[in-house]
Parts: structure tokens; C-alpha cells; sequence
């Protein structure tokens, strides 16, 4: 199990007309991923999404926080004692190409892992090659197809299994799917989320999935959890299907609102929710205390404005919710399509 408690990174950007500038990518996000589980991190672009799976990977470092792997807090470990721990978290990259070195056949990409692990494990020579038979047969391709192969001699949904098969060589706990299926062909991605599905029940491995859409973290993990970031902080979270179909967070009503609509057979929910363009103010930046949400929020109020929200399932009286969400004023409102006949 691996778990993040209070994690927080801000970075310092330099240049511009305006000099140099912090930017809080994350604010005290709690998680957990269990063995097999499934966690989704939803966000739009620049909610934080990718420095928490570089974070979780042990590719970026935190300014607050802990990541216990295992049991153990990674803040009691040296630089170098972390890595075994580490290793059980593997990240698939977006681009399945600039992923793999291209100088390089399957065969090379998978010995390179395989063998590290046979030392690690006390395993002989001759396990390399079966293992790397046996894991390209798991992510559903032909090893005698692939093993000589170059990455430019493979489709995008066949070297996306390859990456899969190359994390799996460290045999790990969880894998962190960033926005894993956003560059490969439509045609591909179901076949890709399905792979990733079954080497949960399969595997027993846990999948953190990082995703702008809400469509395929519902896919993936219909039965775990989600978390929905704004600006670095956790604003609803909750078993998915129950966030799905009843948000309560107006930012989170904003994302299902923004489901397209079959045309001629849906129409949009009645409550659909349509953020307020910033006006005058960047995305709220330079705003101390207050919802980070109150520059596009239809719903704020003065108290928005004034005090800072906290993830928690407090509605006021006798409206407590299921779901953890970070709100003064959570309310059910009908944002999902609904059939034309219902
Ligand atoms: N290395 C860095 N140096 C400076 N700022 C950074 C760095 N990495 C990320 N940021 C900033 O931190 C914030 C969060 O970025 P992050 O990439 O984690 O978001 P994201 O949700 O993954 O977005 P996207 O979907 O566009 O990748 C953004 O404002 C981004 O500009």
C-alpha cells in the first residue's frame, strides 16, 4: 500500500515581465492506493496532476508531506534507500514512443530491467528471457513478433504494451498511468484501459490514473476512487461511481456538465454547470485565504471569499454527504445527460 499524507510542492518560476513567481502545484493532498486498487486523479491542465505522479514515482521532490511505501516513510530513508521503494511505483508516460529508446529492439528494453531484478531476486540468467516472454504475453502481444523489434516497427497501442511490460519487469506495487491513452489512436485506447483493467485483477497491482477525462478514469476504476484536483487541491473526493453520478462540488459539476450530448438522443442535465470566466484576476492568483474556486464559481458567496475551504463531509446541518468535498455550499444539482425520453 502506498499512501501520501499532506503533500505540497510549490514551484518558483522564473522570468517574465513580472519576474519570478511561486506556483503551488499541490496543497496538502492526502491519498491512499492499495494493491489492486484504483485511484483516478481528475483535473483540468495544470491542476497538479503530473508533479503528484512524478512525486508518487519518486521523480520530484515534495516541500511538505510524506509518501509511506510499504509502511515505510520515505523522509526516514536516505536518498539511496529510497530507490528500492521507489521502484515498486512505476510510471507510464503519455507517449509510449519517447518512452522507449529507440536505438533499442523490445528484447533490449525488457533484459536491461529483467536482469537487475534476477539479481535482485537471486534468479538465474535464463529467467530473463522467459520472464520477458511471459510479460509481453500478459500486456497481450506476440513476444516473437516484438522481441527484435524497434519502437518506430511498432503501432502506437502495441509500444504503450511494451512500456506496461517494461514496468511490470519490477514486478510493482502500483502503476502511475499518466494520461496513458491520451496519445494513442481512439481506436487503441479502450484495448489499452482494458489491459490496464485486467492486470489489476490479474496482477494484483494497484493503478493511480491520471486523466483530464472523466470518461476513462470512470472506465478504469468504476469501482475505486476519485479525487478531483483544482489548482493542487483536492475539492471532492470519493468512491467514483458515487462522485459520477452525484457531485456535489461545483467544479465537479462543471467537469460532468462538459460531457457531450448525443445528439437527437440526450440532452444536457438541467442544472448544467457552466464556470464564470476569471475577470480581472488570473485564475484567483495573488488572492490570500478564500475557495480557490470563488474567481469561477456561479455559486459563491462572501464567505467563499473569505474563508478557505477544507475536504471534509460537512453540508451543513443534517446535509452531510457521502463523498468528501471541500465546499460551504455542496448541493446535488442534475448535470449528466439524460435520455430524451426520461
Ligand atoms: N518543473 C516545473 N517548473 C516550474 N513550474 C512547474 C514545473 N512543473 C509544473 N509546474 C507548474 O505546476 C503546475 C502544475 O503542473 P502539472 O504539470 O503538475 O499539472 P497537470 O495537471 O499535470 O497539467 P497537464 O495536464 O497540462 O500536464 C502548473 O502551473 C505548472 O506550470
Amino acid at each position: 500500500m502506498i499512501t501520501g499524507t499532506g503533500i505540497s510542492k510549490t514551484f518558483r518560476q522564473r522570468g517574465g515581465v513580472l519576474g519570478a513567481r511561486e506556483v503551488p502545484a499541490l496543497r496538502d493532498v492526502d491519498f491512499a492506493v492499495e494493491r489492486g486498487g484504483a485511484v483516478s486523479f481528475i483535473g483540468e491542465s495544470g491542476s497538479g496532476k503530473t508533479t503528484l505522479g512524478r512525486i508518487i514515482a519518486g521523480l520530484e521532490t515534495h516541500d511538505a508531506g510524506e509518501i509511506v511505501i510499504d509502511g515505510v516513510p520515505m523522509s526516514s530513508l536516505s536518498h539511496r534507500r529510497r530507490q528500492p521503494y521507489f521502484r515498486r511505483v512505476q510510471l507510464i508516460h503519455q507517449d509510449p514512443y519517447s518512452a522507449l529508446n529507440p536505438t533499442r529492439t523490445v528484447h533490449q528494453a525488457l533484459e536491461a530491467p529483467l536482469a537487475l531484478r534476477a539479481r535482485q531476486t537471486g534468479r538465474p540468467k535464463s529467467w530473463i528471457d522467459s520472464r520477458a516472454q511471459e510479460l509481453l504475453s500478459m500486456v497481450g502481444i506476440d513476444p516473437g513478433y516484438v522481441l527484435p523489434r524497434y519502437p518506430h516497427q511498432l503501432s502506437g497501442g502495441m509500444r504503450q504494451r511494451v512500456v506496461i511490460a517494461r514496468a511490470l519487469t519490477m514486478d510493482p506495487e502500483v502503476l502511475v498511468a499518466d494520461e496513458a491513452v491520451s496519445m494513442i489512436d481512439v481506436s487503441l485506447r479502450l484495448g489499452i484501459l482494458a489491459l490496464l483493467k485486467d492486470l489489476r485483477e490479474r496482477v494484483g497491482v494497484g493503478v493511480l490514473f491520471i486523466t483530464h477525462d472523466i470518461a476513462t478514469a470512470r472506465y478504469i476504476g468504476d469501482d475505486g476512487e476519485l479525487y478531483v484536483l483544482y489548482r493542487g487541491q483536492v475539492v471532492e473526493r470519493g468512491a467514483t461511481e458515487k462522485i459520477i453520478a452525484d457531485p456535489v462540488h461545483p467544479y465537479t459539476q462543471s467537469l460532468l456538465s462538459a460531457i457531450p450530448v448525443l445528439h437527437g438522443l440526450e440532452r444536457p442535465g438541467a442544472e448544467r454547470v457552466v464556470p464564470k470566466e476569471p475577470r480581472g484576476e488570473t485564475q484567483g492568483e495573488g488572492r490570500s485565504g478564500g475557495c480557490l474556486f470563488v474567481p469561477r464559481c456561479p455559486f459563491s458567496t462572501e464567505r467563499c471569499e473569505r474563508e478557505t475551504p477544507v475536504l471534509g463531509r460537512d453540508g451543513g446541518p443534517g446535509q452531510e454527504t457521502e463523498q468528501e468535498h471541500a465546499c460551504f455550499h455542496p448541493r446535488r444539482r442534475s448535470v449528466i445527460p439524460v435520455g430524451v425520453g426520461e
